[in-house]
């Protein structure tokens, strides 16, 4: 559902940009963050700047798991179709909910600095997941966090929790669950975050790849877009999710398994770490590279390899 008429691709002034983005409250602030700073960094005003608000097949489906329903695609393929199309210039991703592989014509042309990755605890007073009472129910939509919750906490009752991060929050607040876990960053970006009983670790809770960092995609042959992006784009993000989708592409790519990956650039050095899991948190196998960050593609590829090759039973074949 594409709101505003947007001008034909022909007809874009020279430094004029069509911003798309879903139409989630986190996404929609997402897009206003990345306008914001173009904005300041062009001096361009906001009338200059719009925004595509797009409703994908992903944000459409509420009650099955992502997983089951075919995966990450499904949350940009009306933007991927829009942004060849023309119709768009600019797409503002979660690069946690970014397919490893694009769309032939799309690359992303750089990522915003990455706000904290960490996940955090919802739940009505209690401030760590060690401390919820025996059985309590914590809902999840994701694999990453349900494997590592029932890995740490077998007892727990793990559901199925999907839609927008306010009605995840509700229902725990209205008791129709006792938990569940979000990221940070979302949080943060939606003003929520007082709302966290928690933060977890990066040990206790490996964050997912791209976790925290948003991505914008752009046309590959779009010179006009990526002069405009330079002054916006942090190099150290580029070179942590690099890393960390170079090891999700050698692992999976798929999002029907349980992976974590986390990148951590500091001068001209990259740390990253790897984890996968077994749907029931009873297997894993785990891993970590250090190097340089112009290797930081090989270094995600490699320990995305030794993951997979000595990966248990249980893992590349749920029980
Ligand atoms: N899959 C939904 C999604 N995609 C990105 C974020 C949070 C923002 C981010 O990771 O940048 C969320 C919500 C959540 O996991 O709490």
């Amino acid at each position: 559902m594409s709101q505003q008429p947007t001008p034909p691709r022909q007809q874009r002034l020279p430094g004029r940009f069509v911003i798309g983005t879903r139409a989630s409250p986190l996404a929609m602030a997402q897009a206003r963050e990345f306008a914001g700073r173009l904005m300041q960094a062009h001096g361009w005003a906001q009338d200059e700047l719009p925004l595509d608000a797009i409703v994908t097949t992903g944000d459409s489906i509420q009650n099955r798991s992502l997983a089951e329903a075919g995966g990450k695609g499904l949350f940009t393929k009306e933007l991927d179709v829009a942004q060849l199309a023309g119709t768009i210039d600019f797409a503002v991703h979660s690069s946690k909910d970014l397919q490893t592989r694009l769309p032939d014509g799309l690359v992303v042309g750089g990522y915003l600095p990455r706000e904290d990755a960490r996940d955090v605890l919802i739940s009505r007073g209690i401030a760590r997941v060690a401390d919820l009472p025996q059985g309590a129910v914590i809902g999840s939509a994701s694999l990453r966090r349900q494997a590592m919750l029932r890995r740490s906490r077998p007892d727990l009752q793990v559901v199925l929790l999907r839609g927008n991060v306010a009605r995840r929050m509700e229902k725990v607040a209205s008791g129709e669950i006792d938990a569940t876990l979000l990221a940070l960053a979302g949080l943060r970006r939606l003003g929520l975050e007082d709302k966290a009983s928690g933060i977890l670790s990066i040990e206790e809770s490996l964050p997912a790849v791209g976790q925290g960092a948003i991505g914008i995609t752009i046309r590959a042959d779009d010179a006009a877009a990526i002069a405009a992006l330079a002054p916006v784009i942090c190099r150290d993000t580029g070179f942590a999710v690099t890393a960390e989708r170079a090891f999700l592409a050698e692992v999976d790519g798929s999002c029907r398994m349980p992976i974590a990956g986390h990148a951590v650039v500091t001068g001209d050095r990259v740390h990253l770490r790897g984890l996968l899991l077994s749907p029931d948190g009873s297997a894993s196998a785990e891993g970590e590279r250090h190097g340089s960050v112009t290797d930081a593609a090989k270094l995600g590829a490699d320990l995305g390899r030794e993951l997979r090759a000595r990966a248990p039973a249980g893992i590349y074949d749920p029980a």
